[in-house]
């Protein structure tokens, strides 16, 4: 698959920071407006470079501080506004054809606006993306994920704000923030909220920390899917042999997880619930390297899992820190875990599948927009296995 074909081919993203997204520009210009002087550069291009560096920390807390500076920028109407207007401009010119895009609304109230004033700045600047979007030749949908910070003591509050615009361009709940010391439990009485009222949710879990964090997001808080979940290969074994050091024998062979024979791999229950159930793991390759939960692009668990077939989806977190794109992240697996058109196919089906919004329109997307698009890429083919990939053809 070339990579003009990645741009033009439809996919779908369903892990996607609002604050994590931000054109450098736009951090500029938005500082000027509102007198915030503390950003780390004073060009565009130094700027992103700045957040590339610093988010490749190793560790999700110092990953975490990078944020100061979006947030910073994003108290206005105007600011969020513009904010998610590009957001949802920039991933439609990439091609993507539906985005969940998360942020947490508490984050954004420094400078007087209410919970509300910020969920429908939000909603009125994707409106307008999606507009303008459109306008261009490039249809996208966006709906919106209220996120709650896991260290924090509002999750119940911005659950009910989910509820209340659950009409009205927001289509699910999340948890993130640092993960070890904050287990996703200290939130059930959101969550519980949330099922009662037959609303969804994501739970960052199995990111920075492991097992425990993604069994008490599936079996106590009832999670509808896992943003990350790579740590689930903890309960995965290669000829007895735990998953990491089966990696870390393997660090130096790029083609170890291709070749692999799946014979020689085990799963644990937790991991065989996962992929019985069909539980979504939300999976972000480069934001994985940069905070050290996976080793290498070639090594990352997604390919694995992918050929396990569990229900994987590909996603980029943060743009921004991770200074990329979904057409990237594809073509990172292409270059370096031979990922194939029918792979990217394969999870673009999957992650549509998984969206928040209800089944008729999910429905509707997969057979009017994405399989044509395969089909037109591939000259009519898609879908047959005819590229190969990661999965021989069956
Ligand atoms: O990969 C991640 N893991 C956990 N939390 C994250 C990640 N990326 C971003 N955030 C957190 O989510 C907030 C709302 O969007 C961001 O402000 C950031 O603190
Ligand atoms: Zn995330």
């Amino acid at each position: 698959m070339s990579t003009d074909e990645l741009r033009r081919a439809p996919k779908v993203l369903l892990h996607d920071h609002l604050d994590g997204g931000l054109r450098p520009q736009t951090v500029l210009d938005l500082a000027a407006a509102v007198g915030y002087d503390d950003l780390p550069a004073t060009d565009a291009e130094s700027l992103g470079t700045w957040f590339r560096e610093s988010a490749d920390s190793g560790s999700l807390p110092r990953y975490l501080e990078t944020f100061d500076h979006t947030l910073a920028v994003m108290q206005t109407r105007e600011g969020l506004f513009r904010v998610a207007s590009e957001c949802a401009q920039d991933l439609a010119a990439d091609g993507v054809v539906y985005a969940e895009s998360r942020y947490a609304p508490e984050q954004h109230l420094t400078r007087g606006l209410t919970l509300e004033g910020v969920v429908e700045a939000v909603n009125a600047g994707l409106r307008d993306g999606e507009a303008r979007a459109a306008a261009a030749g490039h249809p996208i949908r966006v709906t919106a994920l209220l996120t709650a910070m896991r260290h924090a003591a509002k999750s119940t509050e911005i659950a009910e704000l989910a509820i209340r615009y659950r009409d009205d361009g927001v289509s699910g709940f999340d948890i993130a923030g640092a993960e070890a010391g904050y287990p996703p439990t200290r939130h059930l009485d959101a969550f519980e909220y949330l099922r009662r009222e037959n609303f969804h949710f994501t739970i960052h879990a199995g990111e920075a920390f492991g097992l425990p964090s993604i069994w008490e997001a599936i079996q106590w808080c009832g999670a509808d899917r896992l943003g990350h979940g790579v740590r689930i290969v903890d309960d995965i074994t290669i000829d007895g042999s735990p998953y990491a050091d089966w990696v870390e024998g393997h660090k130096h062979d790029a083609d170890a997880l291709t070749a692999l024979e799946l014979d020689r791999v085990r799963l644990g229950r937790l991991a065989a619930y996962v992929r019985d159930k069909r539980i979504p793991l939300e999976m972000c390759p480069s934001s994985n390297l940069q905070t050290s939960a996976a080793p290498s692009i070639a090594l990352h668990p997604i390919t694995l899992l992918r050929r396990l077939r569990f229900r994987v989806t590909l996603n980029t977190d943060n743009r921004l820190m991770s200074g990329t794109t979904m057409s990237r992240e594809a073509e990172l697996l292409r270059d370096e875990a031979g990922w194939s058109l029918d792979d990217l196919r394969w999870v673009t089906i999957n992650a549509m599948k998984s969206a928040f919004i209800p089944f008729d329109e999910r429905l509707a997307l997969i057979d009017d927009v994405i399989k044509p698009g395969y089909a037109a890429l591939s000259g009519g083919a898609a879908g047959e296995g005819v590229s190969g990939g990661v999965v021989s053809p069956a």
